[in-house]
């Protein structure tokens, strides 16, 4: 293989999310089935022995596109020359507590990685974060690395869409592979808004297909929104695989692009589009190109939508007041 890999760096490796992560990047479902990979793990110094671990097992694998494997408790080494971050290191919420409680915990972990990132990453650099409170720790991360162009720190709400597109299917009885242009306005919280009245079930409008507002209002948005509480309660922990699998998604489409005629959901800075004030991480519908994302200008907002948008990003607002009250951006 002649390629030059990419130097994929994931924080918080050796935790669920981690464990059910770095394999399939390693077998080429983040990058393409062609692109050698070399894999950073960045942990915490209790994590590092369990991050071994799992470095055996990738070795075990004996995947084809994995060309090394480094694990490092110093974010300037583990983000030396990396193309793709994916901090997901954190700390996950537990039974009873509120994402919002994580600010302070999370924000010390993001800043540090997002200066590391602004000295030692590759030019090209693309930045998932996927630990909560993921926009604002986005926020936390991007305004540490002036150096890097903002739109390099993304925020995941793939896990939202791929859960608003899979309860509408059960709805409507459709395949999830009929269901397009779906998405998730707003921060990866319980105010998220996912928004049908864009989307379409195999190319008709979703929400005349649903035609059940009260639906709509008080089971399909709820039931989303609510869907990491939900798993936390049912698993005794916060969603791992799936989360995982929203990822490799993320960074896959953004990679590789967006089919024709659809899109996607990630935060990302926004450009004022919208009415979202600029600057906010928060989750728009996006078309994907030659590694590029793009908004999708020009979607007549109802009223219904205007109100939960606008109070998703009331919430961004307040993270991002109360991050800057802690100095933190
Ligand atoms: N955006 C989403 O859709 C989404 C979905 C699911 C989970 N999450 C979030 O992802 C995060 C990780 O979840 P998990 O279940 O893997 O948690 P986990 O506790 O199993 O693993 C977290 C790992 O991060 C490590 N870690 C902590 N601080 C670190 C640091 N400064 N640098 C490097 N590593 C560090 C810990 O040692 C641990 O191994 C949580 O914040 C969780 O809430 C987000
Ligand atoms: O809800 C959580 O805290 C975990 C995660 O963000 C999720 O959506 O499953």
């Amino acid at each position: 293989m002649t390629r030059t890999p990419v130097n994929v760096t994931v924080t918080g490796a050796a935790g669920q999310i981690g464990y059910a992560l770095l394999f399939r990047i390693a077998s080429g479902h983040l990058l393409g089935a062609d692109v050698p990979v070399k894999l950073r793990l960045l942990e915490i110094p209790q994590g590092l022995k369990a991050a071994e671990g799992t470095a055996m097992e990738l070795d075990d694998c004996a995947f084809p596109l994995l060309q090394g494997i480094d694990i490092t408790d110093d974010p300037n080494v583990a983000f030396e020359g990396a193309n793709v971050a994916l901090l997901v290191g954190a700390r996950p919420r537990t039974k009873g507590m509120e994402r919002g409680d994580l600010l302070s915990a999370n924000g010390g972990i993001f800043k540090p990685q997002g200066k590391a990132i602004n000295d030692h990453a590759a030019d090209d650099i693309k930045v998932l974060v996927v630990g909560n409170p993921a926009n604002t720790n986005a926020l936390i991360a991007q305004a540490a690395a002036p150096d890097v162009p903002a739109e390099r720190f993304t925020a995941m709400t793939r896990l939202d869409h791929n859960r608003a597109i899979s309860q509408l299917a059960a709805k409507t009885g459709a395949a999830v592979s009929d269901i397009k242009r779906l998405t998730i306005w707003g921060n990866h919280s319980a105010t998220q808004y996912p928004d049908i009245f864009h989307a379409e079930v195999a190319g008709k409008n979703a929400a005349e297909v649903v035609n059940d507002q009260a639906w709509l209002a008080d089971t399909f948005i709820p039931t989303v929104a609510k869907r990491g509480a939900a798993i936390i309660e049912a698993r005794g922990a916060s969603s791992a695989a799936s989360a995982a699998n929203a990822a490799i998604d993320h960074v896959h489409t953004w990679v590789n692009g967006t089919a024709e005629g659809d899109w996607t959901s990630m935060g990302i800075p926004s450009d004022g589009s919208y009415g979202v004030p600029e600057g906010l991480i928060s989750s728009f519908p996006v078309t994907c190109k030659d590694g590029k994302y793009e908004i999708v200008q020009g979607l007549d907002i109802n009223e219904f939508s205007r109100t939960r948008i606008d109070a998703s990003v009331k919430e961004l607002e307040e993270e991002r007041d109360a991050v800057r009250g802690l100095g933190l951006i």
